[in-house]
């Protein structure tokens, strides 16, 4: 049975099936926030793996078994006993696992696509390589893997050269070890697994028209570009493409241009920089005097045979005859979603070393530079085919996308334009650009709101932002002249660093307005709290390479982190308020719960006395204020002027007596130090999943990561009860899916016993309440913190952007139990009670009032009666 086809949405849906099915799988997305709330305490954090079809499968059988089979009913007795009180009815660790399952890695859910790998297989990492070219990784927790068939990964599949009988191959014979025949299985997976039908015909579909239409950019002019005229033929009948064509001689309106090209060169010739066979070909190249990385004809090195396999003999040569038609420049953006919608996406490629018309730019690594197996693998799916394909690589914070990008740089040899989201980073990638590879300072200019340099000669790097770049209104003279010397030339390559924050429409201008050959996007977290994901997709390339943070963790390429949710109780003062409270001012409230302060005092005291470098974000400037002059600690935020900044930060790297600095959203993304080992989460934007890893990120490149059995620390404190928990629920997603693991600490031992301990008194904290009733409502505001100059993308985010919905109405909070750590048996765990009932009644208790708030409770109280009159 065929999949049904959904234009552009990416998903296989041959039946849509019923919300109830999933038993067994809890989107927090979907999720009323009551539920999330219920839910994120109960059950322990965990990987949300659909396992809804291999249930129903289970299920049945298990009703065939039935009461006959009596060892199975014994079996399940005793089963009931331990675990079917958490399992219910999922429980199915009675049935007998088959003499051969450990061949049997890997299910297939011949519904919805998607695939169940067991990770712990002796085959489980070839397997991983296989399933991460052909599929998108949903979750990547230690045992058990998941992963999804769409069309965008398959589109991703054969952009990197797979094809049809690459991915599904059909086998005859018959084990000798098992007796199950298996028809079609996966060719990558060494496994008794047979694919089912419905996944067979939707593999064919989809590769059957993928990789036959190219959008190539030849003397400033882009083309359709196909070997089968058929398939133009096809798409010119669709009127929005017709439309963006550009008859030159409208003697003949359809007749298509026909012209040869070179052949495609065999990857065998291409080296990418910074590998050992780079260093090898240098070597050869300076005895024989042949210049580096063109190779001779019978150069032989073999970089390219990884996950996918592909051999040189392998590799599709273009047909003589290529047919293309123009489309105009302005229109190249409807024109790729057409043809996606159409199910035929347009690859984007390269053939760099065939350009003579682009001048070249002498510029490569360093001899000392020497890329990580990992950023090889990625670089190699960019140029598997000795071109340079468009897409995204996507690599966890901190795994050095920088040096990905340089070395593609390095690689293609031509002008190269470098987009990213602040000035901050513009000036990070110059100097990295300088660190990495020998470019002088000629050769790299940099294009922001205070520098807007040429590069001398006819080719070089330009490193700018997306809204320099994108942005049409009030340019000055000098960056009108910039964008004329930025648009009027054809660029060999194009570098969109954090491609995943960009918005559409700011990426739509960058994309039309400047042309380039080629283009990477390089990210660690390709999610967005829109639904702008897919756009992605036909605007740069498909994902080329995601790499498994894990897999870099146990390499020791990033730190190992132990990630926890420290719940902190509301005092009952708090509470109280918060209950009452309908404004933003509630966000307040639960950031500056007294025992919120109190968790980040100890906790910031127990890791510096362990050597630890600490950094405390807070979303919140008025809590971060708060909190830092409080525990006397230097901060930064948006407001910090550029030299108190550095001065901070360069006490935090090397003086003994800076161990915890105070850090806003400014320090989310850009900052690189590889000292700090701890991170406090005490405030956040809402249920951003983003920034959450990227928060994680700056632990990541801890300098010490290699140290045996060293740990980074991650700690998000949340107050109890209150919203925060589904924010902070929602936010962990995007980190357990890589395999992080959160656990839950609802008491921190020995923190009553602090000296100094902050707002111990019940009068200290009716002060501190009376403070942040005081405080103007803006000060909750989580989005006015970055005050970004001219040309930064930080400003242009919005609240809408991190999935924080301002206008939804706040569930009322759920009342919890206090610490239950005799009742679940694991200490420090906790679950939670709903009793929303328990919550209105505390609202409406006339509870005795200081008096302090007891003027403003009337003058609330009078606000809301005028308010409802007018
Ligand atoms: N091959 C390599 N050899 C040595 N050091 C490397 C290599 N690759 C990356 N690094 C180092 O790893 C650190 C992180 O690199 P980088 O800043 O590029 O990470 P990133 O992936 O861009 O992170 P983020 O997403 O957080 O910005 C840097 O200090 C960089 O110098």
């Amino acid at each position: 049975m065929a999949g049904k086809r959904t234009a552009g949405d990416g998903t296989f849906t041959p039946k849509k099936r019923a919300r109830q099915d999933h038993v067994d799988y809890i989107d927090v997305d979907e999720m009323s926030e009551d539920e999330a709330m219920v839910q994120s305490s109960l059950v322990p954090r965990a990987a949300t793996i659909n396992f809804s079809a291999l249930t129903r499968k289970l299920a049945q059988e298990r009703r065939a078994h039935g009461a006959a089979d009596d060892t199975v009913s014994a079996h399940r007795r005793q089963q009931d006993s331990l675990v079917s009180n958490i399992f219910m009815d999922q429980d199915f660790s009675w049935l007998h696992l088959k003499p051969d399952h450990a061949s049997r890695p890997l299910w297939i859910d011949p519904e919805d696509g998607h695939i169940i790998l067991e990770a712990f297989s002796p085959i489980a990492e070839q397997a991983q390589d296989f399933l991460v070219a052909i599929s998108e990784p949903v979750s990547r927790p230690s045992f058990i893997h998941e992963y999804k068939l769409t069309s965008y990964s398959l589109y991703a599949a054969v952009s990197v050269g797979l094809q049809t009988e690459d991915i599904i191959e059909v086998r005859q014979e018959t084990s000798g070890l098992n007796r199950d025949a298996y028809g079609v299985r996966f060719k990558g997976v060494e496994s008794l697994i047979e694919v089912p039908e419905t996944i067979i015909n939707f593999i064919r579909e989809r590769t059957l028209s993928y990789g036959k239409v190219k959008l190539v950019l030849k003397h400033n002019k882009y083309f359709v570009e196909s070997s089968h005229p058929e398939t133009l033929q096809f798409l010119l009948k669709d009127k929005i493409i017709r439309d963006a064509r550009v008859v030159s001689q409208p003697t003949e309106s359809n007749k298509m241009t026909t012209f040869t090209t070179a052949k495609a060169p065999v990857k065998g010739n291409l080296v990418i920089a910074g590998t050992k066979e780079a260093e090898k070909k240098k070597d050869d190249a300076a005895k024989t005097k042949e210049p580096f990385a063109t190779g001779g004809p019978n150069a032989d090195v073999d970089l390219f045979t990884s996950v996918v396999g592909v051999d040189a003999d392998e590799i599709d040569e273009d047909d003589e005859n290529v047919h293309a038609f123009e489309i105009d420049d302005a229109k190249i953006d409807d024109v790729k979603k057409r043809c996606n919608e159409l199910e035929y996406p347009m690859l984007e490629e390269y053939d760099f070393r065939n350009d003579t018309v682009n001048a070249n730019l002498d510029i490569d690594l360093k001899p000392a530079t020497v890329i990580r197996s990992y950023q090889e693998t990625s670089l190699s799916k960019m140029f598997g085919n000795g071109r340079a394909r468009s897409g995204i690589i996507v690599l966890p914070c901190g795994a050095g996308k920088t040096l990905v990008g340089i070395t593609a740089a390095c690689t293609i040899k031509k002008s190269c334009l470098v987009l990213c989201t602040s000035s901050v980073s513009v000036m990070q990638w110059k100097q990295q650009f300088m660190q990495w590879s020998n470019v002088t300072d000629r050769q790299i200019a940099v294009f922001t709101a205070d520098q807007k340099e040429k590069f001398a000669g006819d080719s070089g790097i330009v490193v700018s932002t997306y809204s320099m770049v994108a942005n049409t209104h009030n340019r000055s003279y000098e960056s009108k002249k910039m964008m004329e010397f930025l648009t009027s030339r054809e660029w060999g390559f194009i570098l969109l660093d954090e491609v995943h924050v960009v918005p559409a429409a700011m990426f739509r201008r960058v994309v039309t307005t400047i042309k380039a050959h080629s283009k990477l996007g390089l990210t660690a977290t390709l999610v967005r709290e829109d639904d702008k994901i897919a756009d992605l997709n036909y605007m740069i390339g498909p994902k080329l390479y995601e790499a498994n943070w894990m897999d870099l963790a146990a390499k020791g390429h990033i730190a190992n982190v132990q990630c926890a949710e420290v719940w902190c109780p509301m005092t009952p003062e708090f509470y109280r308020e918060y209950l009452r409270e309908q404004s933003r001012k509630r966000m307040l409230l639960y950031c500056m719960n007294p025992k919120k302060f109190q968790s980040c005092q100890f906790l910031i005291k127990y890791h510096e006395d362990r050597g630890d470098k600490i950094i405390v974000f807070s979303d919140n400037v008025f809590a971060l204020e708060a909190y830092a002059k409080k525990l006397r600690k230097p901060y930064i935020h948006g407001g910090t002027g550029q030299v108190e900044r550095m001065r901070i930060l360069q006490f935090f790297q090397h003086s003994p007596d800076v161990n915890t600095i105070f850090l806003s959203k400014v320090g989310d993304t850009s900052i690189d130090l590889p000292e700090a080992t701890c991170l406090i989460q005490i405030s956040s934007h809402f249920g951003s999943r983003r920034q959450e890893a990227q928060r994680l990120g700056r632990i990541l490149r801890a300098k010490r990561r290699n140290d045996e059995g060293f740990n980074a620390f991650f700690y998000s404190l949340v107050s109890k009860d209150t919203q925060e928990m589904f924010y902070s629920t929602k936010r962990q997603q995007f980190l357990i899916d890589q395999g992080y693991a959160f656990k839950v600490i609802t008491h921190l031992d020995g923190l009553e016993k602090l000296p100094d301990l902050v707002y111990k008194t019940r009068d200290e904290q009716i002060e501190l309440l009376s403070s942040v009733l005081l405080a103007n409502e803006s000060e909750a505001d989580l989005g006015t913190d970055i005050r970004a100059g001219e040309g930064d993308l930080a400003g242009t985010v919005t609240s809408k952007d991190f999935g924080g919905p301002p206008g939804r109405r706040v569930p009322a909070a759920q009342r919890t139990t206090g610490s239950l750590t005799a009742l679940s048996g694991a200490q420090h765990m906790s679950y939670v009670e709903q009793n929303k009932s328990a919550n209105k009644k505390l609202a409406r208790e006339a509870a005795p009032r200081h008096k302090l708030f007891a003027k403003r409770d009337r003058d609330v109280a009078a606000a809301k009666k005028d308010a409802r009159k007018s």
